[in-house]
């Protein structure tokens, strides 16, 4: 397969189901399981400080720090298996990912609440490639002038880009299920700004 447009208005999707082949993407999730070290962020919620529903690792290039809802994370660095990705994804999109946050969603009870990855350090309209890797689970789009939503599965070496004004119309979730699931791990790379 390859790369192809979802229709969302006044918004940029473009999503891959078969990014990756099922063998590499196998390797990459046994990888990942094993050699991330898998933390718990504190996010706040409501004005308090709460565990995140899942485990969190900011991955990037030295000075690439993020400040994401309250909390400033310093970055580990590239393991190679991810390097490996920060360059196919140059290549095929000529952006050059400088950070990535991995997630690890241990079962159906994790998840990620409402959100748009508008932090300034991203500037006004960036480019994130979002590869899912493991169990299929639910994303969620709406937008934020309470207009249309949209629902994608997410499987197993795909590659999904939000691009454009997606981050400014709309917000994005995923979504916990009751369904027995296995876990799934969610790649988020980023270009941010360094030195802010
Ligand atoms: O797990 C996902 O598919 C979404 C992750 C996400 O929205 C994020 O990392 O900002
Ligand atoms: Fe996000």
């Amino acid at each position: 397969m390859a790369l192809s447009a979802i229709p969302l208005p006044d918004g940029d999707l473009a999503f891959d189901p078969t990014w990756l082949d099922a063998g590499p993407a196998d390797a990459l999730f046994a990888a990942l399981s094993a050699g991330i070290a898998w933390q718990v962020h504190r996010i706040r919620m409501f004005g308090r400080e709460v565990d995140s529903p899942r485990r969190s690792c900011w991955i990037g290039d030295p000075g690439a720090s993020y400040r994401y809802s309250g909390t400033r994370f310093e970055p580990h660095p590239w393991p190679t298996v991810l390097l490996t990705l920060r360059v196919r994804l140059r290549a095929e999109l000529g952006v050059d990912f400088n950070s990535v946050l991995a997630n690890l969603y241990r079962d159906g009870g994790d998840r990620m609440g409402w959100h748009s990855d508008d932090e300034p350090e991203l500037g006004p309209r960036p480019c994130i490639a979002s590869v899912s890797l493991g169990a299929t689970r639910r994303f969620l789009l709406k937008r934020r002038d309470g207009g249309g939503r949209l629902t994608l599965e997410l499987p197993h070496g795909s590659l999904l880009l939000m691009r454009g004004d997606t981050q400014r119309r709309y917000r994005h979730a995923l979504a916990r299920t009751t369904r027995p699931v296995g876990p799934r791990i969610n790649l988020t790379f980023r270009r941010i700004a360094i030195g802010g």
